[in-house]
């Protein structure tokens, strides 16, 4: 079976049921799970002792979340993360994910430094602006860093997608920098298939085979106790 690629819509409802009664999850627990894929991943790819100091960018919804989540196991792995937060949820959730962070010494990068932290302090980018829910053209106060995103030298890994890219159908006219390295969450949406960087991960490794049936998409075997599974070819 091929692997099968998710719709905006697809992809929602997948999330809607995992958190169900019959789902039986938390987002806290999804959450945890898809982050610690994400710092597995960027372990994987950029080693801690050549690349320490990744610069997470969080947006306003779970995809931040995932960024949140990530930099922490990344403090816990070795490396040295920054953050970026620049608007900031009042969710019990965020606000203990960011405190979390902050027990670690985490800095958080003012916005007023923001492009000069990325051209002089960092060496990765995480991209975990926005995730499947994004829409529409990219407002303030993300248009600056996504902009950021197009320009510079400096490796990208995204989250679950290119941050601004359509979910569908990938770059559009104002967005179409190629991450280094995409993580995919549960299955890779459409826009993936658009995706020309060097590695593709799998992650969140929390569904159930019957809920992949339901939803009509495959599954691939995850090496041993790893949280991510690399995907060869599109
Ligand atoms: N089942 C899974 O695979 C899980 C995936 N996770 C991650 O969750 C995101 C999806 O999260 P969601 O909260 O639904 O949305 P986003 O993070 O994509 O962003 C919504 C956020 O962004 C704002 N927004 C939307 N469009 C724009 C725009 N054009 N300009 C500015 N702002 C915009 C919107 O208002 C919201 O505030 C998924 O991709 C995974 O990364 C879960 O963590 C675990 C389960
Ligand atoms: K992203």
């Amino acid at each position: 079976m091929s692997l099968r690629f998710l719709s905006q819509k697809v992809a929602q409802a997948i999330d809607e049921e995992l958190m169900s009664a019959q789902g039986g999850f938390s987002i806290d627990q999804l959450m945890e799970l898809a982050g610690l894929s994400v710092a597995q991943a960027v372990q994987k790819s950029y080693d801690a002792s050549t690349h320490p100091r990744v610069l997470v960018c969080v947006g306003p919804g779970n995809n931040g979340g995932d960024g949140l989540v990530a930099a922490r196991h990344l403090t816990h792995f070795g490396y040295q993360p920054s953050i970026y937060y620049p608007k900031q949820s009042s969710k019990d959730l965020y606000q203990r994910l960011l405190i979390q962070c902050k027990n670690l010494n985490t800095p958080l990068v003012p916005e007023e430094q923001f492009a000069s932290h990325v051209e002089q302090n960092t060496d990765v980018i995480l991209d975990a602006v926005f995730g499947f829910s994004f829409h529409g053209e990219v407002r303030e106060p993300f248009k600056k860093v996504i902009d950021i995103f197009e320009t510079t030298g400096k490796p990208i890994v995204s989250v679950d997608i290119p941050s601004g890219w359509d979910v569908s159908t990938g770059p559009t006219k104002q967005v179409s920098f190629q991450p280094s390295v995409l993580i995919s969450l549960t299955a890779p949406k459409a826009c993936a298939q658009r995706f020309k960087g060097e590695r593709h991960f799998l992650g969140g490794r929390f569904v159930p085979p019957s809920l992949a049936q339901k939803f009509d998409f495959v599954v691939p075997a995850y090496p041993q106790g790893d949280q991510v599974v690399e995907l060869k070819q599109l």
